[in-house]
């Protein structure tokens, strides 16, 4: 059935949902849209703050309507209360209450950045990498709704197979467990998941996937700061951030509003990545500090972090990374590697 009719059906389905206070759910204003991929099936239902708890039998049979249409396809509904959700930013803040870990994952480490572009996601995977080299068992997830690029970086297709019970099973990759919520969207659809559908979906990957028992979970966050970044920090224990930025000194301004907003929601800043910093020819193999580098490593110094390390910019790492097969693969005792396995020894002394 095509995904729109799918959509057009359980809302529908819906119409025989009661709500608290009388009136159905398909008819209910808090209702989101309907979004059917080849995979999934999301909405939310925003209700007044206080009204969560009554909503929820409302939630339970949209979910049992839904997945009674769905048929494999992993069933997402949210419930939120948006204002009582907002975060409370600045003087008075508070460190959230409820935070929990996540089941089978022993550390969480997340890796951010300021703005998009700069290399988040292949640094993410390159330590994870590096980490699995030394011997840790180590998942990625890529929470990066609006860019998913995991699946790119690391050669995966396809989605990852939903067991019986509801639980997803994470693709293996070089020794990787790997979840996307990029598997759960079609082209085109991150726009309008967005929001409590969004964070939704990302508790449900991270603790509804059999992650079978790891030392660490890196999680590649979308860049800059929103709900997602929010949600996750309010929701889990996070063990805390690397902070990916390019030697420009824009990129380190919003590198440094993304650490203002973790010291605000108590998240440890684990350290700075200088990526791109120098540039290495192909041909001479010379060094060329194009970029005036060392700019990280003086913002880490100035924001009293550590610095990680830096990462030249080498069409290596591009290729390597556009095909699915990144450094620490195929050429584990390059200089590229190098780069990234001291940048994950730093890492554990920071997280220690
Ligand atoms: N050190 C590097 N040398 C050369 N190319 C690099 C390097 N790091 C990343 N790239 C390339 O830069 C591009 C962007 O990288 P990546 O997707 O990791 O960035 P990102 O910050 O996660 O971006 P987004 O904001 O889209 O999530 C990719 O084509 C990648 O291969």
């Amino acid at each position: 059935m095509a995904e729109a009719d799918l959509a057009a059906q359980i809302k529908t389905a819906l119409a025989d949902v009661e709500i608290p206070g009388g009136g159905d759910l398909a008819s209910y204003g808090g209702l989101s849209d309907v979004i059917v991929t080849p995979g999934a099936i999301a909405f939310a239902i925003a209700v007044a703050p206080g009204m969560e708890a009554a909503f929820g039998p409302a939630r339970e049979e949209a979910i049992k309507r839904a997945q009674a249409l769905g048929g494999a396809r992993k069933v997402m509904v949210s419930l939120t209360a948006e204002k009582s959700n907002a975060p409370k930013f600045g003087h008075g803040a508070t460190q959230p209450q409820g935070k929990t870990r996540v089941d089978g994952v022993k550390r969480i480490v997340a890796v951010g950045s300021g703005k998009g572009g700069v290399g988040k996601s292949t640094t993410a995977v390159n330590i994870a990498l590096s980490l699995a080299a030394e011997g840790l068992k180590v998942g990625v997830l890529d929470a990066d709704l609006y860019g998913p690029s995991i699946p790119k970086l690391l050669g995966i297709e396809g989605k990852p197979a939903i067991r019986d019970d509801g639980i997803f099973t994470p693709h293996d990759v070089f020794g990787l467990k790997v979840m996307s919520i990029g598997s759960m969207l079609v082209p085109g659809q991150a726009v309008v998941w967005r929001g409590p559908m969004a964070t939704s979906g990302l508790r449900q990957l991270l603790r509804e996937t059999d992650w079978g028992g790891l030392d660490c979970l890196i999680i590649d966050l979308p860049p800059g700061t929103g709900d997602i970044h929010i949600a996750l920090f309010q929701q889990t224990i996070v063990d805390g951030v690397v902070i990916v930025s390019t030697p420009q000194d824009l990129a380190l301004i919003d590198a440094q509003k993304a650490i203002d907003m973790l010291r605000r929601m108590s998240v440890p800043v684990l350290g700075l990545v200088e990526n791109m910093s120098y540039f290495i020819a192909p041909d001479t193999g010379n060094r060329y500090d194009i970029f005036g580098t060392g700019g990280a490593e003086k913002a880490a110094e100035r924001l009293e972090i550590p610095f990680l390390g830096p990462v030249p910019l080498v069409m290596s790492i591009r290729e390597g990374s556009d095909a699915g097969t990144p450094p620490l693969v195929t050429a584990p005792d390059g200089a590229e590697a190098k780069a990234y396995r001291l940048i994950a020894h730093r890492l554990v002394a920071s997280i220690s």
